[in-house]
């Protein structure tokens, strides 16, 4: 059954919502195990998570779609002296300039892809680094366990107020700029949030339903907020749906990486987020993954796990190409060098457990030129080389 089918029965949505959602899943979920993907979907007839982030999707492409795919002028701004703010305008330089020092700090080789980009576009996507790496230290930081709910609604304020022009402080008042000249959306910001709260109160994952749920809370809105920034390639043919639905599978795929990276040490901290379901259905269950061993079941449920993650890869390099030519760099770099963490992992035998896989120096710089190959090519050539695949 394909998800166009349950649509089709939901009598709550409306047609448009309808006929836009059906030609990108028809493209993209199609080639994924229906078991897999629809699984919580096909059991009730609530909606799936994809159906519901897909919603999430279709609004951003609409917002973009209305204030223009490429952020018209922004480059060209020539603010300062002449309007008489020039001591704030130092203020918000400095503030972007922090942000680019704790982008650069955390996050090497992706800073370095970004000084690729025009210099607005890169403050911009410093200041959203900068944002979501804080929302990431509230659960994941030094201080993650003085963390409340509470703590994150007054976090989720703050934003708030940032998005209306009263940031709190420096970095807020970088991000309070940058959405104010891009087409950026406050959801995905609090939907990033709501993975963090989900990260307080919950440590399993029944279904990759649910699990897919969390990975958009906390990776793909990043792919979300980053598009409006980067901005689509003038003489892009495909739909802004397309892109952003790209863009999603990106944070999905690194965020399944991400896990699939670090099941060990999830599991010393009480959490384990494979699927619950999948897991028993491997002859798998928890105290398996705390004994730690890599057993034949194992190797074959990674094997299961890794093609799914793959998946996601490439749906993502599909969109990758419609990025503004100076945004491509950066993210296939970042794409690149995610998805051999996949490799990595089979090269440690599956052992996720005691090893932690990662790419080494010489293989990361072998991928900048390969990223930097494919960021030369035109929208309209990657497509006919990814028809041709
Ligand atoms: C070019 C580029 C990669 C731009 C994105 C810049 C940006 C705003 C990054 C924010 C990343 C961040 C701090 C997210 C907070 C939550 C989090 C930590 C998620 C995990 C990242 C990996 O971090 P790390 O390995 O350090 O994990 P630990 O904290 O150590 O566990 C994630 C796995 C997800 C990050 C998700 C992305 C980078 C999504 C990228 C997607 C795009 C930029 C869209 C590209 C567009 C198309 C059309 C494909
Ligand atoms: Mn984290």
């Amino acid at each position: 059954m394909s998800s166009c089918v349950l649509w089709v029965i939901s009598p709550k949505e409306n047609a448009t919502t309808l006929l836009s959602f059906t030609p990108a899943v028809g493209r993209g979920s199609m080639r994924f195990p229906s078991s897999v993907r629809f699984s919580s979907a096909v059991a009730t007839p609530a909606r799936s998570s994809e159906e519901r982030v897909y919603e999430v999707v279709l609004k951003q492409a609409a917002l973009v779609r209305e204030q223009g795919r490429v952020a018209k002028g922004v480059d060209d701004l020539k603010r300062g002296e002449s309007d008489g703010l020039s001591s704030n305008w130092d203020l918000l330089n400095q503030a972007y300039d922090r942000c680019g020092e704790v982008c650069a700090e955390y996050a090497k080789t992706f800073y370095l892809g970004t000084l690729l980009m025009t210099p607005e576009r890169r403050k911009a996507v410093w200041a959203i680094y900068v944002w979501c790496r804080r929302t990431d230290e509230l659960v994941d930081g030094p201080n993650a366990s003085h963390i409340t709910p509470k703590a994150l609604d007054r976090w989720e304020k703050r934003l708030t107020d940032l998005f209306e022009g009263r940031p709190y402080d420096m970095y807020d008042a970088a991000l309070s700029d940058t959405v104010s000249k891009y087409p950026v959306d406050i959801q995905p910001f609090k939907d990033m949030i709501e993975g963090m709260r989900l990260d307080l109160n919950k440590s399993r994952y029944q279904t990759f339903d649910e699990l897919y749920l969390y990975c958009y809370y906390v990776a793909g809105t990043v792919g979300l907020m980053s598009v409006p920034v980067m901005g689509i390639a003038p003489d892009s043919k495909a739909s802004t749906e397309s892109v952003y639905n790209a863009a999603l599978a990106l944070g999905i795929a690194n965020q399944l990486t991400n896990i699939l990276r670090d099941v060990g040490e999830d599991a010393r901290r009480g959490r384990i987020y494979l699927p619950q379901g999948e897991l028993a259905k491997a002859g798998l269950s928890d105290e398996d993954i705390l004994r730690g061993q890599v057993t034949h079941k194992w190797r074959s449920f990674m094997k299961g796990q890794i093609k799914r993650a793959r998946m996601f890869f490439e749906e993502a390099e599909k969109g990758v190409s419609e990025l503004s030519a100076a945004s491509r760099w950066p993210v296939w770099a970042s794409l690149l060098l995610y998805k051999q963490i996949l490799d990595a992992i089979e090269a440690n035998d599956y052992d996720n457990f005691s090893k932690r896989a990662y790419v080494g120096k010489a293989k990361k710089l072998a991928s900048l030129p390969v990223a930097y190959g494919r960021a030369l090519m035109k929208p309209s050539a990657k497509f006919m080389e990814l028809m041709r695949r």
